[in-house]
């Protein structure tokens, strides 16, 4: 997980950053997100997802028959370019819904440069390298998760192994469920719930492309249980989409070759592969 790799600076920083984002507000977060899954089917079909098409609500897009379904329903949104955002697809149930997620991701955005900066000087880099790629217009998509009991957690994921295709991702798991798990040297690791008012910070795969894998992209799966329903808040903060993301220079070196190709607009490609339960990274390895 993404603290492992940081140096101790980044706690520092991140202690002192974080009192913008009280607990309070967190759990306001969770309340909105509770209870727009807990609203009538009917109300929530009203922000439901296009059949081609991944914001709104529902489930996963269907790709290919033999696809393997997450035990989960979800409601995908694109909070920036704010220009870019959807409203039909915005719950207006609970009333304060919206303005809760604006406030969230405002003050994620604060978090989002810290941590970028933070990564590039715990590599030696220039503080900017990351952010530069990363740019003006980069993506915020929030997706809001909810898996229900299921009656056979044995047989079901609620989320299938994948790692995320973006630079970073916050997640903002459960108080009270536990189920998000990392694999590392092919064993899964249940990440821990007991600090509530903490955020996950995990790498995504154009981290570890801008930073030639220097910093990993973790695979991470949801397990199901039979017992009690869990919800998380996944914000998915991305490079805007027209630039170039490849190793950033001072990552690249004659002991350490050039390990990614250029890419450009990785996550609309990336998704392809998601429900196919495939690693798109693969296809960007040089
Ligand atoms: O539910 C969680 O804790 C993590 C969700 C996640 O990995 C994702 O939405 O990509
Ligand atoms: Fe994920």
């Amino acid at each position: 997980m993404f603290y492992k790799f940081l140096s101790q600076e980044l706690g520092y920083l991140f202690q002192s950053i974080n009192h913008g984002i009280t607990g309070v507000f967190l759990d306001q977060v969770r309340s909105v997100t509770a209870q727009f899954f807990a609203l009538p089917m009917e109300e929530k079909l009203k922000c439901s997802r296009a059949v081609d098409s991944r914001e709104g609500y529902g489930n996963d897009m269907i790709l290919s028959e033999d696809q393997i379904l997450d035990w989960t329903d979800r409601l995908y949104l694109i909070v920036s370019p704010e220009d870019q955002r959807q409203f039909k697809f915005w719950p207006e149930k609970p009333e304060s819904f919206r303005e809760i997620l604006h406030e969230y991701t405002t003050k994620l955005k604060v978090i989002v440069e810290v941590v970028l900066k933070a990564m590039a000087r715990s590599l030696n880099l220039e503080d900017n390298c990351f952010l530069d790629k990363y740019g003006e217009r980069a993506l915020m998509q929030a997706r809001f998760n909810f898996f229900p009991p299921c009656p056979r957690p044995d047989r079901s994921l609620g989320l299938k192994p994948h790692a995320d295709g973006s630079a970073i991702t916050i997640v903002l798991q459960d108080k009270e469920v536990e189920g998000l798990q990392f694999l590392k040297d092919d064993q899964w690791f249940r990440v821990p719930i007991q600090l509530p008012h903490a955020l996950l910070i995990n790498v995504g795969d154009q981290s570890e492309v801008m930073s030639n894998g220097f910093f990993k992209s973790p695979v991470h799966r949801v397990v199901t249980n039979s017992e009690r329903e869990r919800t998380s808040v996944a914000v998915f903060c991305s490079p805007d989409p027209d630039n170039d993301i490849e190793p950033v220079d001072g990552a690249v070196s004659e002991t350490r070759p050039r390990l990614y190709k250029k890419v450009q607009d990785y996550g609309s490609k990336y998704f392809q592969y998601y429900q196919k339960g495939k690693r798109p990274i693969e296809a960007v390895k040089i």
